[in-house]
């Protein structure tokens, strides 16, 4: 028998967008509303969604800290698909140091979970930022991705992001806002793709994990 479902399981890891999504303090509160609809007679119902390109689950653009960096629309796609590591890191205290990393094995992207519950209801300034020396370590093993599942790799009251500072040095990318609740510490194929917004600082982002193949 054919079937166009995989076998192979899937997470998704991106957070439902809807009015009341928390969002960074003082940035642009979501909004979605319909402008038309069909209980009034038109044919069709249609939105319009109003948001900040950090909230939800997204990609930064190396335009958000780095003012000659390439947009959400100019960034290649391969550090969004492939093997990724998932590392449990709800147990380190501060910031996610070198000494929390288990061993990599051959994952060239890399995803924090740090949240014991992630906050969908209620904005939290306490996540664990990842120190820029761990950032360096990871592009020294050839890391292209970091993601997590707090809303920056910085701390919130941050004026020097260091972490973000050290992703542009090595021309990796950055994934928010990941939902890793469900989600085991151990390997997957990670896919969460950016929209292409032109001139854009951050890309909002579907993400999905995948049992790997050979899982
Ligand atoms: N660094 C965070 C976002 C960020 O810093 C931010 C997002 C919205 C409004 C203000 C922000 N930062 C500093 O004022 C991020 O990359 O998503
Ligand atoms: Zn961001
Ligand atoms: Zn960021």
């Amino acid at each position: 028998m054919s079937s166009w479902r995989s076998s192979r399981r899937i997470w998704d890891i991106s957070q439902v967008l809807r009015p009341g999504l928390p969002v960074w303090p003082g940035d642009t509160a979501f909004g979605f509303e319909r402008t038309w609809r069909m209980e009034d007679g038109s044919p069709v119902n249609v939105g319009r969604i109003v948001m900040s390109t950090h909230s939800g689950t997204h990609a930064d653009a190396p335009l958000h800290y780095d003012a000659a960096g390439l947009d959400a629309a100019g960034m290649e796609l391969d550090p969004f698909i492939g093997e990724c590591l998932v590392v449990d890191a709800r147990g380190v205290s501060g910031e996610i140091d070198v000494a929390d990393l288990p061993h990599l094995g051959s994952a060239d992207r890399v995803l924090f979970r740090t949240w014991e519950a992630f906050p969908h209801d209620e904005w939290r300034s306490d996540w664990k930022p990842i120190a820029a020396e761990t950032i360096e370590w990871l592009a020294l093993q050839s890391v292209k991705l970091v993601g997590t599942d707090a809303p920056s790799v910085d701390p919130q009251d941050s004026k020097t992001m260091d972490a973000h500072k050290a992703v542009a040095r090595n021309d990796m990318r950055i994934l928010e806002g990941l939902v890793l609740d469900d989600v085991a510490e151990g390997r997957y194929e990670l896919i969460a793709l950016p929209l292409k917004v032109g001139g854009g600082d951050a890309g909002l982002t579907r993400a999905i994990l995948r049992e790997l193949r050979d899982a």
